[in-house]
């Protein structure tokens, strides 16, 4: 693993420095859960987000991984999607392609990305059908405890505000507890429409990787890892795995804010 400057168990979170070590150490981390996930139940489901996850994503299309790594298993989902056509330059799924999926041979059919004819309703129902078909094909699991997917792993960024996945500070849809898909029409950081996985889901994970880079997003990393606790946390301070392993990936600037 590529070398880190501080480890923390609890909360767990590794801090690199530079971005660049930082992402050799999430491809050997999702290099070594593709493997985990594949022996045990011959599938890996993997959640992307868009922002710059993809880019730290780089080093899975090198040597080694780019040739171990079984990616005929992956079935690869978005945690949160914008409703524009995917050949729209905000399309998360066009981000993820152009960036990571076109250059891995993963076949098509095992790429879950929004169905962009359809309004954001319409997009967030017809993404939850899917998964809900995806459970009974059974190459998405079910958590015991709740009853909602559980993913092997999200891959997650997190904005300057706090917001993951497009659950937004002080927004509504943070509580939302029912549904597994569900959609946001006033997005403060556009564009506006969007579908978006909810807490019961994501909280749901095995894994999780939080992954954050720049000072932009220190001070929402020291609200989020630090101490203080608050009656109104973050969105980024509420995914919180009962039954998974979070870790927070971060550079030098994101964490420097946090005491060590
Ligand atoms: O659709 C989106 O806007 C992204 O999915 C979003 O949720 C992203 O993960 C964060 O905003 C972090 O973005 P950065 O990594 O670019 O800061």
């Amino acid at each position: 693993m590529a070398e880190a400057l501080i480890k923390s168990e609890n909360p767990k979170y590794i801090v690199f420095k530079g971005e660049e070590k930082l992402s050799k150490s999430l491809a050997k981390y999702t290099a070594d859960l593709s493997e985990k996930f594949v022996r045990e139940r011959g599938a890996f489901t993997v959640v992307l987000s868009g922002g710059s996850l993809i880019e730290s994503l780089r080093k899975l299309l090198e040597a080694p991984y780019v040739d171990t790594v079984e990616w005929a298993r992956w079935h690869v989902f978005w945690v949160d999607e914008r409703v524009v056509k995917k050949d729209h330059p905000d399309s998360n799924y066009k981000l993820a392609f152009d960036g990571f999926l076109s250059k891995v041979p993963i076949p098509p059919g095992h790429v879950y990305a929004i169905n962009d004819a359809l309004s954001p309703e319409g997009a967030a129902d017809d993404y939850e059908a899917c998964l809900r078909q995806l459970v009974k094909t059974e190459v998405l699991e079910l958590s015991i405890d709740n009853g909602f997917p559980k993913f092997d792993l999200m891959l997650l960024g997190m904005g300057p505000d706090g917001h993951v996945a497009s659950l937004f500070p002080g927004h509504a849809l943070v509580k939302e507890n029912q549904r597994w898909v569900t959609f946001i029409k006033d997005s403060p950081k556009p564009p506006p429409q969007r579908i978006t996985f909810t807490f019961p889901v994501i909280n749901s994970s095995s894994y999780i990787a939080q992954v954050v880079c720049g000072s932009n997003e220190s001070a929402a990393v020291h609200n989020a890892l630090g101490t203080e606790k608050t009656s109104d946390p973050l969105p980024a301070a509420m995914v919180i795995l009962k039954d998974g392993e979070l870790t927070w990936f971060l550079d030098e600037a994101a964490a420097s804010l946090l005491q060590d």
